[in-house]
């Protein structure tokens, strides 16, 4: 599969659609009570499936990847290193809804560091994926702490659920909150209490 992991696209944009994707497009535009054949339709199931590789791209993308260049010289700097209001977007494996949200990530280092964008990629990659939030606080907690070792990871998530706001319940502005410490940050209570000050800050 082509995957460019610098421009985050999959292929060229133009991929062909296979025949059974684009059908079952048009299906759901009928059950949605319109007309596939009708003119505005009528390229509509190929940008859906094509829009849904792109929201998906994160299965092509290995998150562990972008954690495989680290730096042992830091300068002796050995305090946390927050990457705050990340923005990212999500579908719920529910009902392939979006979740939109910002997401906290910060650890304290340990023998290595990483560039702080590779952060963001591994958010990314695991964010574009058919989810549920609590999974992905603790996929991006678990792939840092495993691939960076670092003394202390925390991920903070926040988001909105469009399954929630646009359909069910219809409950605008409610903002689901997830949290996953692991070392320092869930064994010593004042490391924990400091990280979520600063992430709060
Ligand atoms: N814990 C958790 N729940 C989620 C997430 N995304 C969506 N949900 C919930 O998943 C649940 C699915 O519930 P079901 O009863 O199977 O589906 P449903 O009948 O469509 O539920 P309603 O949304 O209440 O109409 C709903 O309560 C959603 O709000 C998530 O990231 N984490
Ligand atoms: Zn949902």
């Amino acid at each position: 599969m082509a995957c460019d992991l610098e421009t985050e696209t999959i292929g060229d944009g133009k991929e062909p659609v296979p025949a059974d994707v684009s059908e079952a497009i048009r299906t759901l535009i009928r059950w949605s009570g319109d007309s596939p054949e009708r003119e505005g339709l009528v390229e509509t199931p190929e940008r859906v499936a094509r829009a849904w590789r792109e929201y998906c791209r994160g299965y092509a993308d290995d998150p562990a990847y972008h954690l495989s260049r680290i730096f042992h010289e830091v300068g002796g700097y050995d305090d946390v290193v927050l990457l705050k209001d990340i923005p990212f977007q999500s579908h719920c494996e529910h009902h392939m809804a979006p979740i939109v949200g910002k997401a906290h990530i910060a650890y304290l280092p340990g023998d290595y560091v990483v560039g702080i964008s590779k952060l963001a990629r591994v958010l990314h990659a695991y964010a574009n994926r058919l989810q549920v939030q609590e999974r992905l606080t603790s996929e991006v907690a678990n792939c840092i702490w495993e691939h960076l070792k670092p003394q202390g990871v925390a991920v903070v998530i926040e988001a909105t659920h469009g399954c929630m706001t646009g359909r069910g319940v219809r409950t605008p502005n409610v903002i689901m909150k997830t949290s996953r410490m692991l070392g320092v940050f869930r064994d010593d209570e004042k490391s924990r209490e400091e990280v979520l000050k600063l992430i709060a800050s």
